[in-house]
């Protein structure tokens, strides 16, 4: 199997994600963050994360990283995308304009029409 050995600076198209560390055993392949999606590259300064198995991570989507590359053995991560439909039905984390909606199949990345329905009432302050 010729998988990813690592993976380019990027955002994640979710408001917040989990990477966990599951093993294998590998060598190499630290995390990277640079600063928020905003600030322009050449403004930052990245910072490594070493894996620790068992061990989960957690960041914003819009938090800049990438992953170096493992120089032998296999990198298992668990990775949850986690996606706020209240926070991109007001603005879309990918074109950081506000969403145009049309119709779409299954969850559709996690806008919805109608956000006032999901909110839970019964948690309101009255
Ligand atoms: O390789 C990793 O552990 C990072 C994965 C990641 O950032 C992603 O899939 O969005
Ligand atoms: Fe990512």
């Amino acid at each position: 199997m010729n998988e990813d050995l690592d993976l380019s600076y990027h955002y994640d198209n979710a408001e917040v994600t989990l990477n966990v560390s599951l093993g294998k055993e590998f060598t190499d392949g630290n995390l990277f963050f640079g600063d928020m999606r905003q600030v322009p590259v050449s403004e930052t300064e990245c910072t490594e994360i070493e894996h620790r198995v068992t061990e989960g991570l957690l960041h914003r989507g819009q938090h800049m990283h990438g992953a170096l590359p493992i120089s032998c053995g296999q990198r298992w991560n668990l990775i949850i995308w986690m996606r706020a439909s209240q926070e991109r039905n007001k603005l879309c984390p990918m074109c950081n304009r506000r969403p145009s909606l049309v119709e779409g199949d299954g969850f559709a990345d996690g806008f919805t029409k109608h956000p006032e329905a999901q909110q839970n009432d019964s948690c309101a302050l009255t």
